[in-house]
């Protein structure tokens, strides 16, 4: 039988328009609209449609937002002053600098140089650290988008076997550290599950990955995920989103559709999760700098 669909692009559609509704709700109360600035340098093909999309689900939701367009060879002082200026606008509520960031950039210099209260992608080591210690401040995008994805679909969490396969700062790390979260009021994306991280250097990866009942592929591997890998009935959600050719290819192998339970596409799961999750750390900002 093929796994349901995790639509992504359904409950982006459904959640966008949640947001909207409480940012219209906010301007009828006189309340500034919730400001996004995205920056992004370079000409990286794959980041100007990311921040492209963005752009117009913010301007869809009523959100407030302007793109800072600089050229490949910016240095990393003009991206400072630029972060800096943003920092002190009050109509800014959320600053997301497009990654990756050109090769004489550090991109960590400008993660800790934007402030930790417009830190909409939540990368910021001082969020980072809320959101190990259970005080988030900000969900990271596509950890929450992949948290939404399944428990807005029915898919309990709670004492379960969660195998992640993947280590990056932006999905892997964070995306387990909530999943084993305790759920507590200030904490309720929390999985309360356990997790085992795995990755390239993971000994029988196929055993490892067997053993889950949600499989959380974020390798940045096309179709690195195969049917073997999946115990029947899982639910697998795929976080890769990787172009090859001209078209995106998850890191799950299509044939897993006829052993999993849950599957979200690529593309159409998660991507589209995570820029709505983005719209949602938007409205907090600003419901946390305004009011
Ligand atoms: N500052 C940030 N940089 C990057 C992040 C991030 O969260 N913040 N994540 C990734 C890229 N990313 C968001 O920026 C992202 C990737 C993919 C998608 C998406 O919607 N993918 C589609 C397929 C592509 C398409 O149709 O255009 C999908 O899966 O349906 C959105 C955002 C690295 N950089």
């Amino acid at each position: 039988m093929a796994a349901q669909r995790l639509d992504g692009k359904a409950l982006a559609a459904t959640m966008r328009s949640e947001i909207a509704a409480r940012v219209a709700e906010r301007a009828r109360a006189g309340k500034r609209a919730p400001g996004l600035a995205a920056v992004l340098v370079g000409e990286d093909p794959a980041s100007q449609q990311y921040v492209k999309n963005k752009h117009k689900a913010c301007q869809d939701a009523g959100l407030a937002t302007t793109v800072h367009r600089l050229s490949a060879s910016t240095t990393q002082a003009e991206l400072l002053e630029l972060v800096g200026r943003l920092n002190a606008d009050p109509a800014v509520h959320g600053i997301l600098v497009q990654l990756p960031l050109p090769k004489q950039i550090d991109d960590g210099a400008i993660i800790r140089a934007v402030s930790p209260n417009k830190d909409v992608d939540c990368f910021h080591p001082e969020n980072v650290g809320l959101l190990m210690t259970g005080y988030p401040r900000f969900y990271p995008c596509t950890p929450h988008g992949v948290l939404q994805l399944l428990t807005r679909n029915g898919i309990a969490l709670a004492g379960k076997e969660i195998v992640v396969l993947g280590r990056s700062n932006i999905v892997g790390k964070p995306v387990a550290v909530m999943l084993m979260q305790k759920a507590t009021a200030t904490n309720p994306a929390a999985g309360d599950a356990t997790v085992t991280v795995a990755h390239t250097r993971t000994k029988n990866l196929a055993d490892v990955c067997r053993r889950a009942d949600v499989l959380i592929a974020a390798a940045g591997v096309p179709g690195v995920i195969t049917p073997d890998m999946v115990k029947p009935g899982a639910a697998v959600v795929d976080v890769g989103t990787n172009n090859v050719d001209g078209r995106w290819l998850g890191d799950v192998h299509k044939d897993v559709e006829s052993v999993a339970g849950w599957l979200s596409p690529v593309p159409g799961g998660v991507g589209p999760m995570t820029i709505t999750m983005l719209l949602y750390n938007t409205l907090d900002a600003a419901k946390q700098i305004d009011g």
